[in-house]
């Protein structure tokens, strides 16, 4: 096929000449909108904290004071956010992106939220006239800088295919689920998994130290066996010396459980080891561990810790 087929995705974006809207410059929002701008695309930023665009504006990107004005000067809008709370506020509270959408455009949340709360942005989007898919992402601050992320999305087809070449810049695949509330379902499960996989290599960690093993070597272990995650190989060894740089925050991962539990919870499902899971990322986080990496929940672990719980 040649590289000029206008039924190309890309070629189709680049003829649309999009002009693209991103709402929260976290440690994700970020490389996602820089990634989008290298890309050559009209890209207009707002954030909570004003000087986290200052870097995308140097960039390039335009600036809007309101989730409402970058909605209304865009004709897709992606908002990456923290929680169900913050994603809720972005798209309908004050100065919202549902006050400046109209039929036409389109939203996009890839933050990670639940079901539920996907479907009232959802509801609120479509009110308007515009096209609303949820897109949570796998893959953690380095896929993101590498446009390596994995979407999981869900809701309106019709956006699914228009934004298909932006989820290209930024990701390396991207699942078409069906109804709102699949995409977060989808990654809930998936954050479920890592979040109980993170609690038990941590207890390994410190088992094997206890009994007068070499930790780094239980790492070497793990990872040429049935078991390997590059998780483990990739935290592994900065968990052993107490160090956590963030790239995924461990309050995401606790919101992540908790919203998990309750979805197991409206299906009746048991999730013991999840639930475990869950209260050792409480402790870490009651121990002011919240916004450093998710693999800092080895330290609610330690044992100095367990007799200060
Ligand atoms: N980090 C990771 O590895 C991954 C994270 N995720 C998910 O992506 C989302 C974002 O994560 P990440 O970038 O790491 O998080 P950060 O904590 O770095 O960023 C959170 C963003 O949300 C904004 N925000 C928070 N509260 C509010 C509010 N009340 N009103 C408006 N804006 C608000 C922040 O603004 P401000 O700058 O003003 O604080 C910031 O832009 C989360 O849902 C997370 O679970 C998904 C995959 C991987
Ligand atoms: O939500 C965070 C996911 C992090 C990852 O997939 O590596």
């Amino acid at each position: 096929m040649s590289n000029l087929d206008s039924s190309l995705p890309d070629a189709t974006a680049a003829a649309e000449k999009l002009r693209v809207g991103f709402l929260g410059l976290g440690i994700m929002g970020s490389p996602m909108a820089e990634n989008l701008v290298k890309s050559g695309y009209d890209v207009t930023v707002w954030n909570r904290t004003k000087s986290k665009c200052d870097p995308l504006i140097n960039l390039g990107a335009k600036y809007q004071p309101s989730p409402q004005k970058v909605a209304a000067s865009c004709d897709v809008t992606f908002a990456m956010l923290a929680d169900p709370e913050s994603a809720l506020d972005v798209a309908v509270g004050e100065n919202g992106a549902v006050s400046g959408l109209s039929p036409g455009k389109g939203y996009v949340d890839v933050s990670t939220v639940d079901a539920a709360t996907s479907n009232l942005v959802s509801a609120r989007i479509k009110d308007t006239g515009a096209l609303f898919l949820e897109a949570p992402v796998s893959g953690s601050k380095k896929p993101a800088e590498d446009g390596q992320l994995i979407f999981l999305t869900a809701g309106d087809k019709a956006l699914y295919e228009r934004v298909a070449p932006l989820l290209d810049i930024m990701g390396k695949s991207k699942f078409y689920l069906g109804e709102v509330g699949n995409g977060a379902a989808m990654k809930l499960v998936v954050n479920m998994i890592m979040g109980s996989m993170m609690a038990s290599f941590s207890e390994g960690l410190l088992l094997s130290e206890k009994v007068g093993l070499d930790p780094s070597i239980l790492v070497q272990v793990v990872s040429q066996g049935a078991i390997s995650a590059p998780m483990y190989s990739l935290k592994g060894p900065s968990m052993i010396q107490s160090l956590y740089p963030t790239a995924f925050p461990l309050k995401h991962q606790q919101k992540d459980l908790r919203l998990a539990l309750g979805l197991a919870e409206s299906v009746s499902q048991p999730t013991p080891i999840a639930a475990a899971a869950n209260e050792v990322y409480k402790v870490a986080k009651s121990h002011g561990l919240g916004d450093q990496d998710f693999s800092a929940v080895i330290e609610s672990l330690k044992s100095k810790m367990q007799q200060h719980s």
